[in-house]
């Protein structure tokens, strides 16, 4: 629990002028690097957030005139976590991608049901270890020989929300998820319900290409400039989100502020 932030790629700071702004943003990059990554190899893996502005990202997405330019036959979805909740719950992160964008890239731009890689909730299974399980058991079916031996596929893009405590995925301050072994863990107890989960380890986000942060709004500022600055993931769980080849924060201006010194 007293890990220290990690230190691997390239590491950019992008700020927008407002959320909206933001998640249009967001999207556009989203589109060129899947297209970018669709010109050298397939497939490519996606790993998706809920979250405001992980929500508004995909709706970004669904609105740009460049969807029909990527081969999504091709485009493999997951999810960095999920709410332990019945399919279809309105709170549940898939349900709310699947709104947003997945169900018209499924009816209409040729994304394979196949393809899209929900996280098991009591639909499916008993508890969030099973969940977890269940859903390391699929990733690990995708990773390729080339993919590190860490059980995952190598993430193109994986994309974090950040709560305002600093959490990631469902790593919690404090929380024994962010020591957990494996590439899944089970959550129980977290502090922004619904208190079960399933999410990714550290060891499964750091094994991504490409890991974007995006945070927008006054309230994440202190977490997000502690984060920047490498303080104990113990305590800010988005210091240890960085990718092999590049972590990006996608900020608004409000996110992105200097915060005050606490009053003497
Ligand atoms: O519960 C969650 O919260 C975070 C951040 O959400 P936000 O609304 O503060 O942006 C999200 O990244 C995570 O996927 C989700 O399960």
């Amino acid at each position: 629990m007293s890990q220290a932030a990690p230190a691997q790629g390239v590491r950019l700071v992008v700020v927008h002028p407002d959320k909206e702004v933001l998640a249009q943003a967001a999207a556009a990059r989203l589109l060129t690097r899947v297209l970018d990554v669709q010109s050298v190899r397939s497939p490519v893996h996606v790993v998706l957030t809920g979250g405001t502005v992980g929500i508004a990202t995909l709706a970004a997405v669904a609105a740009s005139p460049l969807v029909p330019a990527v081969d999504w036959s091709g485009v493999h979805l997951w999810w960095g976590d999920e709410r332990f909740l019945p399919d279809g719950d309105p709170d549940r992160n898939e349900t709310q991608a699947r709104e947003a964008l997945l169900d018209v890239l499924v009816a209409e731009h040729g994304l394979p049901e196949a393809n899209v890689h929900p996280m098991p909730g009591p639909s499916s299974v008993a508890t969030p270890e099973e969940g977890a399980a269940a859903y390391a058991a699929v990733l690990a079916e995708h990773a390729g020989s080339s993919d590190g031996g860490v059980g995952v596929p190598a993430f193109d893009v994986l994309l974090l929300g950040m709560g305002p405590d600093g959490h990631v995925a469902s790593l919690f301050p404090g929380h024994e998820g962010l020591s957990a072994q494996g590439t899944t863990t089970g959550v129980h107890g977290s502090p922004k319900p619904p208190p079960e989960r399933v999410s990714l380890t550290f060891d499964a986000i750091r094994a991504a290409r490409e890991v974007w942060v995006v945070a927008a709004g006054a309230e994440k500022a202190e977490r997000v400039a502690a984060a920047l600055a490498g303080d104990p993931v113990a305590e800010v769980p988005a210091a240890g989100a960085v990718g092999q080849a590049r972590t990006l924060w996608l900020l608004d201006t409000e996110a992105a502020a200097p915060t005050p010194a606490p009053a003497k």
